[in-house]
């Protein structure tokens, strides 16, 4: 075990923290009267960690200029340079991954090896891009006309926004920007205002492999988001906006962006359900229901939220699962023993206890924790991992995921039953199936509501895969092939051959 207190002192390339934003292949300080400012604060000891640029619209629409500027030559560069640039910043996380994951752990509060974990994560994103920029291809399309030919080819489409939330500080970045970036458009970043550091350090190392200037801008806000966020949608020479956060901000983007008809992909909130069947194997159900709901301390989009489990299995399972979680240790990612760290800022604290209470006034027994915890030598967002028996339907937790180490058991009976509750609820993201029965897995997974399913495991995350949900979870998708489409726009050109 180690409790050595780190800071950003710590980091060995001085250059990822430059402490501005950036527009046009400049460092800036913000253009707001006074050169407004905010601070970033250590989520496990409320410790200043930095403080940035309070940027604001006329900032924002300054890097819109920039990036639609830099659009009209990067359109033209080949997919295979793009790709090397690609290639050059992955390895560029891997070479400075240490660093990337300490500036992560201290704004965020995840462990260092959770921290780290994502670098690479992140950088994958990059690598796969990297692998699709080249498949960008057309169509020949067979005439019903014989003096006409119709072919099809796919174009960047102009300036992609890209607003990223504060729970996956890097691999946010890197699998929005990196299939902007390979598809030939142009950017601007809006990282989350609680974790703008490792955005940042994604800037530089792009910028030192090889992507030109006013390619990438970023626009650092905490205060003034609402502003930043109008501008972008509202501005015309942005074409693309790619969000992930909140249905509440998801539902407000949309309607901002609707006066200039943009291309959209949304990837909100979540409330997955993970079903344990009787016939599932205990070990796999414990390990996969750790990582879904503990990872990121509870805060990731497809976290466990809503636990179903069958009667035959579910005294034994709580067991076991409050045996397992007894354990865990909580403390501030920095420390090695450390498995639950912080929540990111003090309203997923408020949430989180307002659901634990929620659940006691609906007859939920909360077996284990349930409170914030004061007593562990730390002023920050602690809360006790904590699990509750008893769940039903009318509590807060089954309509809004808690984001929080708090993990609720519901008991159902049959497979019918579940699906049902399962899909009772306005948004799909990710979803767990637990089960020894193959049959059961697809029959499951194809009635479930939901954009990804994962069987006998706890982690939907691969950069080959497609990421999103439906229903209000939102739309479109990330990674996968289907990840490049979202920054394309089909072109057909159809020719007269007659003369
Ligand atoms: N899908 C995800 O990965 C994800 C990420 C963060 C939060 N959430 C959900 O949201 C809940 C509340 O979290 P919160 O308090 O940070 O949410 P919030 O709704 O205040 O903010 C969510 C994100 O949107 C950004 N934002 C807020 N207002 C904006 C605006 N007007 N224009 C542009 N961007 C704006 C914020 O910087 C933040 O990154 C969480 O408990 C969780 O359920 C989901
Ligand atoms: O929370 C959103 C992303 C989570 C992931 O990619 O694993």
């Amino acid at each position: 075990m180690s409790s050595q207190k780190k800071s950003l002192n710590d980091i060995k390339n001085k250059k990822l923290l430059p402490g501005k934003g950036l527009i046009n292949g400049e460092w800036v300080a913000s253009s707001a009267s006074g050169n407004s400012t905010f601070d970033v604060v250590d989520p496990a000891t409320l410790d200043v960690l930095a403080t940035l640029p309070e940027m604001d619209k006329s900032d924002t629409a300054k890097a819109v200029d920039a990036a639609y500027e830099a659009f009209k030559s990067f359109k033209k560069t080949t997919a295979r340079s793009r790709a090397r640039m690609l290639r050059k910043w992955s390895d560029l996380c891997h070479e400075n991954a240490d660093d990337l994951a300490l500036i992560m752990t201290l704004e965020n509060g995840k462990t260092l090896a959770e921290a780290k974990g994502e670098v690479i994560y992140g950088a994958s994103f990059l690598e796969w891009f990297a692998t699709q920029a080249e498949m960008v291809h057309g169509q020949v399309v067979p005439p019903a006309n014989l003096n006409q030919r119709i072919v099809t080819f796919k174009q960047p489409i102009g300036v992609a926004a890209c607003l990223a939330p504060w729970n996956f500080p890097v691999a946010m970045i890197t699998r929005k920007c990196g299939a902007a970036l390979a598809a030939g458009c142009t950017t601007v970043w809006k990282p989350a205002g609680e974790t703008p550091l490792s955005a940042l350090a994604q800037a530089v190392l792009a910028e030192e492999a090889g992507f030109p200037k006013g390619s990438i801008n970023v626009i650092t806000s905490l205060t003034t988001v609402a502003e930043v966020g109008e501008e972008l949608c509202k501005n015309p020479k942005v074409h693309k906006l790619s969000f992930t956060g909140s249905t509440r901000v998801g539902k407000l983007l949309m309607q901002q962006c609707s006066s200039t008809l943009k291309k959209l992909s949304l990837e909100l909130g979540g409330n997955s359900p993970f079903i344990v069947f009787d016939d599932a194997k205990m070990s796999t159900a414990l390990d996969a229901a750790i990582l879904a709901k503990f990872r990121n301390s509870g805060q990731t989009c497809v976290t466990a939220n809503r636990v179903f489990v069958q009667a035959g299995i579910y005294d034994e399972f709580a067991k076991q699962l409050t045996e397992r979680i007894k354990k865990l240790k909580v403390g501030a990612g920095t420390d090695s023993d450390t498995f639950v760290g912080p929540l990111t800022h003090e309203r997923a604290v408020e949430k989180a206890m307002a659901h634990v209470e929620d659940a006691k006034k609906h007859g939920g027994q909360v077996v284990y924790g349930g409170e914030p915890m004061g007593d562990i030598g730390l002023k920050g967002y602690f809360f006790q991992p904590t699990v509750i028996t008893g769940m039903k339907q009318e509590m807060l937790t089954t309509r809004e995921e808690t984001f929080a180490p708090v993990i609720g058991l519901y008991k159902f009976d049959t497979e019918e039953e579940v699906i049902e509750l399962a899909n009772d609820c306005d948004v799909g993201l990710g979803s767990f199936v637990i089960t020894e029965n193959m049959a059961r897995s697809w029959r499951v997974a194809e009635a479930l509501e939901v954009g990804m399913v994962g069987v006998n495991l706890g982690m939907l995350s691969a950069c080959e895969s497609p990421f999103g949900g439906v229903k209000g979870s939102g739309f479109g998708r990330e990674g996968g092939t289907q990840g490049l489409d979202e920054y394309l726009v089909v072109k057909s050109m159809l020719i007269n051959v007659a003369n």
